[in-house]
């Protein structure tokens, strides 16, 4: 098995990854997240997932390095991570009683050479509060999140619909990841442990 590296510090990337029964080492990758002039939202989660994985790559040229990039997207328009509290809230009243996009990419690179994939889902918010929106920033769960709020935590309370990957929002689509591994000649089932008896 090559060694695997996870270009990341979000614990969310760490946890999924470590469900599909992938043995990898964390090292996080630090990248600008500047959107360039007139830059998609498909093009920027994906550029910035493959900048990720190359910088890590660069510096470990043995092994295969994932990327990933998580953008909340409302009418075309990146919401990232919250300045501050207030920011927050701003965020969380937008997506109240909306429709918005979750983009996640994932990019593994080897040395110079990157493949990625981008996962989009649609994720539909019920009407929210204002009291609900003001406990759940104090809860502290928005700050460090896309779109400020978190689907796999307290902010699960918010969605009425998802249609896409779960994973994919959370912060890794899993799905795409095992099928860059597998590309690579390394298919995740075939470190997963066997519960059966050997039979004799
Ligand atoms: C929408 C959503 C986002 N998030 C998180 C996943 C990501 O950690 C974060 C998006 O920020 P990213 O900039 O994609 O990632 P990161 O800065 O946390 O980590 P790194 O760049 O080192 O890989 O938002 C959730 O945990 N749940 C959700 O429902």
């Amino acid at each position: 098995m090559a060694l695997i590296i996870l270009a990341s510090a979000s614990p969310r990337r760490s946890e999924l990854l470590q469900q599909i029964g992938v043995s990898f080492r964390v090292q996080p990758a630090d990248v600008d997240e500047t959107p360039e002039t007139g830059e998609t939202p498909e093009h920027y989660v994906e550029r910035l997932a493959r900048e990720k994985a190359l910088a890590v790559a660069a510096v470990a040229p043995e092994a295969l390095v994932l990327g990933s990039d998580t953008s909340v997207v409302l009418n075309g328009v990146i919401l990232g991570k919250p300045a501050c509290a207030d920011d927050a809230i701003a965020t969380l009243r937008e997506l109240s009683g909306a429709t918005h996009q979750v983009m996640t990419a994932v990019a593994m690179a080897r040395g110079s050479r990157c493949e990625s994939r981008l996962a989009i889902s649609d994720v539909s918010f019920r009407e929210l509060s204002n009291d609900e929106i003001a406990a759940y920033v104090a809860s502290g769960e928005p700050m460090d999140k896309a779109g400020s709020y978190g689907i796999q935590g307290l902010g699960g309370i918010f969605v009425r619909e998802l249609r896409g990957s779960y994973s994919a929002v959370v912060g890794l689509p899993l799905q795409e990841t095992s099928a860059l591994l597998a590309d690579a000649g390394y298919p995740v089932w075939r470190n997963w442990p066997s519960s059966l008896e050997s039979g004799t």
